[in-house]
């Protein structure tokens, strides 16, 4: 009686996109994070992670190949059993939107007959019950006789650091109409991060503060300010990155000698992908 209906329970893809230059163990515990964040609620059952590194069109200052930065974070997540790597949006020419990413990894969640643009005219959470209910290859069937109200389509939800969120709020780097399609149709976990205020930037935003609902804020109280940038400079400094990065990555890395002052001035002085493309757009 007690129990709760596992089959009641929403299904959660949780996707983080970022320069993973290179992946860190801090990015590592933000999937662990937020899986434990929503099975503690008991509503959502979290059944894959993916790691989405950003394409070289971003043209971050520093930025090595994707090709390296996919492989160290396929080496990362070779002993999960939930989160994996996914290089499509690196594969892509140009730089991508990160609603772009989202929708696409939305869309081939669908079962196979509801993919074609769908995806403006229906609710998200209707799609499940509009269309006939067939196994796609993501997952493997469940027993039948699910109830009509069952959500069966996953969400995808973006996940990152307060950081990130925070720079929703950067002039001219996110178009208000993805940020608004990011927390109304999919949703964003954000795990706190030093310096970051979550709570209160969601405050002071209208569009954040009216779909607050689909912005899940977990509190990291193990605090660990790992980042790229600092595994960075230490490599650069010739210090140890022993237990900040999985040990297969640190090994890569000094296999393949990928970080040193050259390549931190990789796309020095030029505008980062977002800027250049909103600055132009909004021209036209
Ligand atoms: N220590 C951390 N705490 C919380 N979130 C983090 C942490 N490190 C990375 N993230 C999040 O991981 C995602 C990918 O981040 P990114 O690739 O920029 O790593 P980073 O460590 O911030 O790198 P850089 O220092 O180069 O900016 C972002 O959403 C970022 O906020
Ligand atoms: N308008 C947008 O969609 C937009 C703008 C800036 C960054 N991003 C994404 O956010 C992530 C930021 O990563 P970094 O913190 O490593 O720069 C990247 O995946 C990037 O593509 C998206
Ligand atoms: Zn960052």
């Amino acid at each position: 009686m007690a129990m709760e209906d596992p089959e009641r329970k929403t299904e959660v893809v949780l996707l983080a996109c970022g320069s993973f230059n290179p992946i860190t163990n801090m990015h590592l515990r933000l999937f662990e994070l937020a899986k434990d964040y929503f099975h503690e609620t008991g509503k959502y059952k979290v059944i894959k992670g993916i790691i989405s590194p950003v394409g070289d069109a971003y043209k971050k200052k520093g930025l090595i190949s994707a090709n390296h930065r996919v492989t160290m974070a396929k080496l990362a997540t070779k002993n999960s059993d939930w989160v994996e790597v996914d290089d499509w949006e690196s594969s892509q020419s140009e730089w991508l939107e990160t609603l772009k990413v989202l929708r696409y990894h939305h869309q081939k969640l669908l079962p196979p007959d509801a993919t074609n643009s769908l995806e403006d005219a229906v609710p998200l959470t209707k799609l499940g019950r509009k269309r006939k209910q067939e196994p796609n290859r993501h997952e493997p069937v469940k027993k039948k006789n699910r109830s009509p109200d069952i959500k069966s389509v996953p969400q995808v939800k973006l996940l990152c650091g307060s950081d990130m969120l925070e720079s929703f709020g950067i002039p001219n780097l996110w178009k208000l109409e993805d940020i608004a399609e990011i927390v109304e149709k999919h949703g964003l976990v954000c795990i706190s991060r030093a310096g970051n205020n979550a709570q209160k930037f969601i405050y002071e935003s209208d569009i954040l503060w009216r779909h607050k609902n689909n912005i899940h804020l977990v509190e990291e109280w193990i605090t660990n300010d790992i980042s790229s940038t600092k595994i960075r400079r230490a490599l650069r400094r010739g210090q140890s990155i022993r237990y900040l990065v999985p040990d297969v990555v640190r090994a890569y890395i000094e296999r393949n000698n990928l970080y040193s002052p050259e390549s931190e001035d990789r796309n020095a002085g030029v505008v980062l992908a977002p800027l250049q493309k909103n600055a132009s757009d909004s021209k036209n």
